[in-house]
Formats: C-alpha cells, structure tokens, sequence
C-alpha cells in the first residue's frame, strides 16, 4: 500500500512543479479554463512565473511576489462572477494536485494556505448576481 514517500513542497524547483501540474488541471477544466482562457486571456509566459513567485513566498518565505492579488480578483470578479463553485472547484483541483504528487509538512501548509485564502477571497468579493 506505501509507496516511495512522495516530494515535498520544500524547494523552488518542487513548488514551480506543482504550479505546473496545478495548472494543467485548471487549463483542461470545462468550468474554469474559460475564466483563465477567455475572460482574463492570461498569457501563459506571464502568468506562471507570478503564481510561482506567490507560491515560494507563501511557501518558502522567499520576496518576489509584490503585486495585489485580492484587486486582481476583484476585477476579473466583475468582468465574470466567481461563484462558490468556482471557488470549490479551484480548491478540489488545488487539493487533487497536492495529493497525487506531494506529501509533508510544506504541502499541508498550501492545503492550509489555500483554503483559508479562497475563503477570504470569496468572502471579499462584492455581491453580484450569482
Ligand atoms: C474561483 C477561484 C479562482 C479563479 C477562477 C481564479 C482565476 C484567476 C485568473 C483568471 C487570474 C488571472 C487574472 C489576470 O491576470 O487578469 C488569476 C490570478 C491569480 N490568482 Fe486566482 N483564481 C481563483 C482563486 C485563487 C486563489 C484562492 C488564489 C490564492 C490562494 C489565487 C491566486 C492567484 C494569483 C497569485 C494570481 C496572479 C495575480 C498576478 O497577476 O499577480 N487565485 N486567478
């Protein structure tokens, strides 16, 4: 039943995988890519490093990462409602990721992370029609 102990998300090298293992799951998903592919029509080459650098400061304590995320949302929130689906769709594949391929303290720290994040964000977000 055990296998080899899976990696965990203590390195950079770690934490730009999982952000690309992440992102495979949400750019194949019928619910969210469209957000990420039409509304916010992110470029991929830009877009990656910055949730990596977020990621490694979140993680790993490393500065690099200085932007405002939570007014980044709030802007692609009134071009396109983030509804509570999207919210828990986001954490399943979030937490999806995590459990294929990671294991230890630095992964229960971005299951952590995550969750109290999305929720902020979600509470933070104006009321629209959803
Ligand atoms: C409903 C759930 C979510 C959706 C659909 C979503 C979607 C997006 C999209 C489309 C962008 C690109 C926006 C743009 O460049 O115009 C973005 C950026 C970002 N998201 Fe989310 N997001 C969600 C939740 C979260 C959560 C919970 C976190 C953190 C735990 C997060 C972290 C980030 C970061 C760090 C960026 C980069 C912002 C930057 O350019 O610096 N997102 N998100």
């Amino acid at each position: 039943m055990t296998g080899p102990a899976l990696p965990d998300l203590d390195c950079r090298q770690n934490v730009e995988q999982f952000v690309d293992q992440f992102y495979q799951r949400v750019l194949a998903d019928e619910q969210l890519a469209p957000v990420f592919l039409d509304v916010a029509a992110i470029d991929l080459d830009e877009h990656l490093p910055h949730i990596k650098n977020y990621w490694c400061k979140l993680l790993l304590g490393q500065q690099g990462y200085r932007r405002h995320t939570m007014n980044i949302h709030r802007a692609l929130h009134a071009r396109r409602p983030l509804t509570q689906a999207d919210f828990e769709r986001w954490l399943s594949l979030f937490r999806a990721t995590l459990d294929e391929h990671y294991s230890g303290p630095y992964a229960e720290k971005a299951r952590r992370i995550a969750t109290a994040i999305a929720a902020n964000m979600e509470q933070n977000l104006p009321e629209g029609t959803v």
